[in-house]
């Protein structure tokens, strides 16, 4: 076969076919769709509307002149010694009369604008104007402007409407007279200013003055109630005073015009709504149709101050349903959440379910556990029993930093929405609308861009944009995700602290039912974000240096110690830099959970941090054992059931606390111990949020050797400081971004997929001290919370016991043993509480002793010893 092929030479090509397939290589279709045809087309049509401009205009000096001349129609071209005045000789003279004379007048100029666009256009290769809108202008101008120009005109030697204009205006004439033409040109061209500028029309109202419901608290940190305005007619009154205040801002001759309350610069006072007239900007722009801007009433109108005001949604919709106007071009400042507890919070004590106790009788209170003769007390277990007068801490401890009202400068966000507006006109962008949501420390410009801006032009600004505002930190967000719009986030010249202590004492924070609720910040509309660290289930943080990190670490902590009785939590802190969380040292017997025979409860050595993971693994192993024994799926249905009594403890159950392992600085530990780190973090990662154990990384270097796939890959919720480079904010985000933030807990947070911008709550370290010695002064356990032993594997081979140097616990652990009949060195651990080393020791000792059978892997070794009477024997032999 393959001989065949060979031998098979192909015959010579025919010169004939060849030719023939070149020829049809360059078809008539080919050479249309060719690039350089389309620019060709456009060079023609930007002539042709500059021949058409300069034709036109020569002829409305020359048409008396030329007019003979032009009647004459094509002959015009074949007649000897003609002498033309137009400056296009007998072409443009022919042309300006066909167009102006014999077609629609002055309007004929459209025509110029049309074959302007369309070779501009063209010669871009994309659609820099919009060919449809000019199209319509065409269309509708050639009728309107011809009609209207033909019949004031009429009469007049030259024809200003031409011979389509005269006709038409005749016609409309005949058919509604001089008066009715008259109207329905007014009409025309009333509709065009409207539909162009959409001017204001206002009747003065008499209704009595609405006043704004204000909350009368001066210790307040919210904006709601400090809010000093009434609500106006024409603008905003003062609260005191009660004088209107129509404080309009001149915009550098402009006319921009800004109704805004009366801002004092050294109060604080915010600005809850202004509105600004846009007119100007709106022709300047030449692409945005100007409706009327909104007025004050609408704002109210739409939601936003009944918002503010506490008044129903449902009124604040039906409202919103009323005013159908889009508003165009204003900017509209976007109220922000408001938790109206919080004004009333700074007293607030943190209250848990913790002391609910129930008296539900339990079904199981008759029961008596078939090993023991261990009767069940009565009533729910109470976890918070041993440390029953723990005090949670108040919120006077914390701070109240600055005035935590929104502070911004009107003429700030007119500034910055004017350069913002006018950046994107120099790039021909159209937008339609732009409303601002000032945050704490950056200010959210939405952007409705016109149909047909494609957003990637938008994005690509970016640089351009920071530029021209003279503002590090700007951020685009293209588009928002669900809001249809396209976000501009710039930083405020004035930022404002978020406090710890605000974000504790609002509604969301005191009434969660979250297992671990983490306050971390305050979005840009200053809602809280609260969330649940158990559903998170870990969080990475990354962040260069100084950029917030360790206060970020701390605002964790702190909220964490509001909320939770030390039997429901523990810490395992892990502080390689040694200084940073040696703070929580004062609550070791509360709060935190150490390994056995260890003296410092911060663990800081890279040695310790190794054993430390591997018995939080242990620890994680037991617990899901335990998990399966009870028959439970996670640590909240294992701790109901040991709340209700229906596990057993001396079956080794036990309330289970929830553990959290704070690492400040992960770069270091993976620098120092590489994969014995990684390893059992991406073991607890992967495994252990079901038992209650939830991790926290924080790293300075995000950067791909730290932050391993392994890693990422269990961590979903990151949060982002700012990063020095967006190779870093890729790494920890896997996206852009925090590169651009400003520092000082200006945050991005990923979470369940979004990516949102915070500021992060801030508690300073006399702050953190003082709610740790409140803890720290009062009754704790005996000591901090025993994690297992561990030892390496390495360490424990060969070593052989001797049962004349036995444990001192021997004795209760053969007894424990032959009592439970189960030769289980994890009940050793757990009942005796013991770690894994020494429970193993003791095992292997009462296999020495003949009390249990040999090591059978995974399962519980046999027991050899039936009775007490039978072991006290063999211990009676051993004295
Ligand atoms: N949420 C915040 N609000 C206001 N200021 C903040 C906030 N977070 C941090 N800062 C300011 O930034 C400074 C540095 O913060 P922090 O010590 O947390 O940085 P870091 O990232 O932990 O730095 P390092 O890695 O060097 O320890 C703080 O002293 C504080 O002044």
């Amino acid at each position: 076969m393959a001989n065949k092929l060979k031998k098979k030479t192909p015959p010579p090509p025919d010169p004939a076919k060849l030719k023939e397939d070149k020829e049809a290589q360059v078809s008539v279709k080919d050479v249309v769709k060719d690039e350089r045809t389309t620019k060709i087309a456009g060079a023609v049509c930007l002539l042709l509307a500059i021949f058409l401009f300069i034709a036109f205009t020569s002829y409305l000096f020359t048409w008396q002149e030329d007019q003979d001349k032009a009647r004459m129609g094509v002959h015009i071209f074949a007649a000897d010694n003609l002498k033309v005045d137009n400056l296009f000789g007998a072409l443009g003279a022919y042309v300006s009369h066909t167009f102006i004379a014999n077609g629609f007048g002055l309007a004929s100029y459209l025509f110029c604008t049309f074959f302007f666009v369309l070779g501009v256009n063209l010669l871009f290769g994309k659609k820099i104007f919009s060919l449809a809108r000019n199209l319509r202008y065409l269309i509708v101008g050639l009728l309107v402007i011809s009609v209207a120009l033909a019949f004031p005109t009429k009469g007049s030697e030259f024809s200003w409407g031409g011979a389509t204009g005269e006709m038409m205006s005749d016609w409309l004439v005949k058919v509604v007279g001089n008066v009715g033409t008259t109207l329905i040109l007014a009409l025309a061209v009333l509709s065009y200013v409207i539909w162009r500028f959409n001017p204001v029309f206002k009747m003065p109202q008499r209704k009595p003055k609405e006043v704004v419901p204000f909350v009368e608290n001066d210790e307040t940190e919210n904006v709601v109630t400090n809010y000093p305005f009434v609500k106006g007619d024409s603008g905003i009154m003062d609260k005191e005073t009660g004088v209107e205040n129509n404080n309009r801002l001149k915009n550098d001759g402009k006319n921009v015009s800004v109704i805004m309350p009366k801002h004092d610069e050294t109060s604080n006072d915010p600005i809850h709504a202004f509105e600004i007239n846009e007119k100007e900007i709106a022709e300047d722009t030449g692409t945005i149709t100007a409706i009327p801007p909104k007025e004050i009433n609408d704002l109210y109108a739409e939601g936003l101050m009944n918002e503010v005001s506490g008044e129903e949604p449902a009124k604040a919709k039906s409202s919103k349903k009323n005013n159908t106007i889009p508003a165009e071009m204003e900017l509209e400042i976007k109220d922000t959440v408001n938790d109206t507890e919080e004004a009333q919070g700074n007293h607030v004590t943190v209250h848990d379910d913790i002391e609910e106790t129930g008296d539900e009788t339990n079904d199981e209170e008759d029961e008596v556990y078939p090993s023991t003769n261990f009767r069940i007390p009565d009533g729910d277990y109470e976890p918070t029993k041993e440390l029953r007068d723990y005090k949670f801490p108040s919120l006077d401890l914390l701070e109240a930093h600055g005035s935590e009202k929104i502070v911004h400068d009107p003429t700030e966000l007119e500034a910055n929405k004017n350069q913002i507006i006018a950046t994107l006109k120099n790039y021909d962008i159209a937008i339609q609308r732009i409303a601002a949501t000032v945050g704490p420390t950056v200010t959210l410009y939405e952007i409705v861009p016109a149909p047909g801006v494609r957003i990637s032009r938008i994005k690509n600004l970016e640089d351009d944009i920071a530029l021209s505002l003279a503002a590090l930190g700007i951020r685009i967000i293209a588009p928002i995700p669900g809001r249809g719009t396209i976000g501009i986030e710039v930083p405020n010249v004035r930022k404002s602290v978020v406090s710890m202590k605000t974000l504790l004492a609002s509604d969301k924070f005191q009434n969660n039912n979250f297992a671990l609720p983490i306050a971390i910040g305050k979005k840009i509309d200053n809602e809280n974000f609260i969330v649940d660290l158990a559903s998170m289930p870990h969080l990475l943080m990354a962040g260069a240096t100084g950029q917030g990190k360790s206060v970020g670490i701390n605002a964790l902590l702190v909220s964490l110690l509001y909320k939770k009785h030390p039997s429901q939590l523990k810490f395992v802190l892990v502080d390689p830099k040694k200084v940073e969380l040696s703070i929580y040292r004062a609550i070791e017997k509360h709060f935190l959970a150490m390994l056995p025979g260890e003296e410092e409860p911060i663990i800081t050595d890279t040695k310790k941090v190794v054993h430390t993971l591997n018995a939080l693994c242990i620890e994680m192993d037991n617990r899901y054992d335990l998990l399966k024994e009870a028959g439970c799926r996670n640590i909240k249905e294992y701790n109901e059931k040991f709340v209700k009594r229906k596990l057993n403890p001396q079956k080794g159950h036990q309330y289970l606390p929830f553990i959290v392992l704070v690492v400040d600085e992960f770069a270091d530990l993976i620098m120092t111990a590489g994969k014995e780190v990684e390893m059992p973090i991406a073991r607890l990662a992967q495994l252990a949020r079901a038992v209650g154990i939830h991790l926290i990384i924080a790293t300075q270097r995000p950067s791909v050797n730290i932050i391993t796939g392994t890693i990422k890959a269990n961590f979903p919720a990151r949060i982002a400081f700012k990063v020095s480079s967006k190779i870093d904010s890729r790494t920890i985000l896997d996206a852009g971004g925090a590169e651009q933030l400003i520092g000082k807990g200006d945050m991005l947070v990923s979470y369940n997929g979004e990516i949102t911008r915070l500021q992060c709550a801030f508690v300073d370290t006399p702050e953190v001290d003082r709610v740790v010695d409140f803890i720290g002064e009062q009754r704790g356990y005996p000591q901090a919370f025993m994690l297992p032993e561990y030892v390496d594997e390495k360490e424990m081979e060969g070593k052989d016991f001797d049962l004349s140097d036995r444990d001192p616990l021997f004795e209760d652990a053969a007894r424990l043993i032959v009592q439970n009949q189960m030769g289980s060195t994890s009940l050793i651990q757990r009942r005796m509480k013991l770690g894994y080393n020494r429970a193993g020791r003791l095992m292997d000792q009462l296999e020495q002793a003949g009390i249990v059978g040999k090591n059978l892997g995974s399962k519980a070794r046999d027991v050899l010893v039936h009775s007490e009477t039978e072991l006290q024997e063999i211990l009676d032999t051993m004295q």
